[in-house]
């Protein structure tokens, strides 16, 4: 088979005409080509597909068709014409709309007020809120306007950003991996609207590693690879698997299953943990009790908002309560400690948010491995910095990740996301954890750096290291834990064993159904 796929899309019927193109854009960051010649045409009243593993370079070409980066060669058209867009808002007066990975809202501040600071002008807000409300109506998009903020999910979130480009009437709107953060229904809800946009004619930009909602819902796909353009395929008339073999150049090894083990000593106990909301993201948490042993992996699924993230900080300890007996990890009351105790515990963390609270964005890879491992006596010795053992430690992490980057030992913000989460999962692994804390373990990760990290996951359990995975991913969850249990309102269900429970009886507990979402609870519903 050759190489480079193609398909001809004026087969497959007339071709709508370009709104925004890519003519031959290339980027170099020093030494590095992130994009290398690069074409791309996004078209009226069609969803396209960007796709390619992490690292091939597809956010830096959304940055440049969107003015947050110049090219070093090749052209930007617009309806046709040539267009420089030296900065967003020069893209964002052509109608171009963006939706990044990470929002970009004030907490503090309701939706309507977040919105006003986004737009030209000074619109009274009262009008405001009623083309808010005027626009959510149109597109089924559930938005308060008076709401604030940092009381939302992060699907709410997404939909306010989504609400602040459309009240700018886009003729393109660029979603940078919309669902990786989404529960299956709001996924779903997000595709309606996308149909939606595009049924008007407007023209979408989709990127996503998640393959079968590509093959679902886009027309066209673009595949990059190494700063590449590969492809240009109709993912309806593709598989999951042929789309991914255009992406990686090979075939995608499938995630081998590691063999079942005896289960050891309780390494986390969580007991009768209760702590008060901390008013703005932070959710109480009522009465949590849970055991998870050496050997296994326990998931948390729940809908964003419901506790996960107090239950991730009361557990790394960037939370205290008043009991220390409230969370023993390894046989130590642990609930007085702080982060540096409890990782001296040999427990490792991994937040959700890689980039400014798993990572430090502006400093080098090196002192981000010193941030979390100077207390565990190996890196530092006597107050002083053993710089081949940190250097021996950061080089381990890249190889055994394969996290890819330019440069030597770049800040933390220089990688792409995915490559980013490789460094932060290794980097708590290579520290032999006798418990593992992991908050959405492979978002924003490629389909093959997603199932290495669920293997390396479960390769931990079977060494005698507990796990505890809280992801918004229920077919993750279901594919590589042995028993979940369910966040909601605060409140934790009796993990059950995966094979007794399904995808409905979960949904049916993240609603706020009580009991363990086992399987006779989805049946009789
Ligand atoms: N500002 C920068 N300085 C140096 N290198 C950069 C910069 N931005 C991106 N890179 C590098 O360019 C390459 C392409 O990154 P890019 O973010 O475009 O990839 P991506 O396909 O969006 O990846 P992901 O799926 O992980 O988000 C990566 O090797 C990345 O480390």
């Amino acid at each position: 088979m050759p190489d480079i796929a193609t398909s001809d899309p004026a087969a497959s019927g007339a071709v709508p005409p370009a709104v925004l193109e890519a003519i031959g854009l290339t980027k170099r960051f020093g030494a590095l080509v992130a994009n290398d010649h690069v074409s791309l045409a996004i078209r009226a009243g069609e969803t396209h597909a960007l796709l390619g593993e992490n690292g091939a370079g597809k956010s830096t070409l959304v940055k440049m068709m969107c003015g947050l980066l110049q090219a070093d060669s090749g052209e930007l058209r617009f309806a046709g014409e040539p267009i420089t867009f030296p900065d967003p808002a020069a893209s964002r007066a052509k109608g171009i709309g963006v939706v990044f990975q990470h929002f970009a809202l004030f907490d503090a501040l309701t939706v309507v007020e977040n919105v006003a600071l986004g737009l030209p002008g000074r619109e009274p807000l009262a009008a405001l809120a009623a083309r808010i409300e005027d626009c959510v109506g149109r597109y089924g998009l559930e938005v308060e306007p008076h709401r604030r903020v940092g009381e939302l999910s992060v699907g709410e979130r997404q939909r306010v950003e989504i609400v602040r480009c459309l009240l700018g009437d886009p003729r393109v709107l660029i979603l940078d991996e919309p669902t990786s953060v989404l529960t299956p229904d709001e996924s779903e809800s997000l595709f309606r609207t996308v149909d939606l946009l595009t049924a008007e004619g407007r023209a979408v930009l989709f990127i996503s590693h998640k393959l079968d909602e590509v093959r679902r819902l886009c027309q066209r796909a673009t595949v990059l690879r190494g700063g590449k353009f590969i492809a240009e395929v109709d993912p309806r008339r593709e598989s999951s698997a042929s789309l991914a073999r255009l992406m990686v150049g090979a075939e995608v090894p499938r995630t081998p299953r590691v063999a079942t083990h005896e289960l050891g000593e309780p390494r986390l106990l969580i007991k009768n943990l209760t702590l008060k909301g901390d008013g703005s993201r932070g959710s109480a948490l009522h009465a949590i009790n849970l055991e998870i042993r050496a050997g296994e992996i326990v998931g948390i699924a729940g809908v964003a908002g419901n506790g996960q993230t107090t239950l991730f900080e009361a557990l790394s300890g960037e939370r205290r309560g008043e009991d220390a007996e409230a969370i023993v990890i390894d046989r130590t009351p642990a609930g007085a400690l702080g982060p540096t105790e409890r990782r001296a515990l040999k427990a490792g963390f991994v937040p959700e948010e890689r980039l400014g609270h798993a990572a430090a964005p502006d400093m080098r890879l090196s002192d981000n491995v010193l941030l979390t491992t100077h207390g565990d006596g190996r890196i530092v010795r006597h107050g002083v910095v053993r710089h081949s053992v940190l250097n021996a430690m950061f080089a381990d992490i890249v190889k055994r990740f394969d996290v890819r980057f330019g440069g030597k030992d770049p800040k933390a913000r220089r990688l792409s996301g995915g490559n980013l989460q490789k460094f932060v999962i290794g980097r708590e692994v290579l520290r032999e954890p006798v418990l593992l804390v992991v908050d959405q373990p492979t978002w924003g990760v490629d389909a093959a750096a997603a199932g290495f990290i669920r293997t390396t996951l479960r390769r931990k359990a079977a060494e005698g290291c507990a796990v505890l995975v809280i992801s918004q991913d229920l077919d993750e969850l279901l594919e590589f834990t042995d028993r979940i249990a369910v966040m909601s309102e605060g409140r934790l269900t009796q993990p059950v064993p995966v094979e007794e429970t399904s995808r409905e009886a979960i949904g049916l507990a993240m609603g706020g159904a009580h009991g363990a979402p086992a399987q006779e609870d989805a049946d009789a519903a």
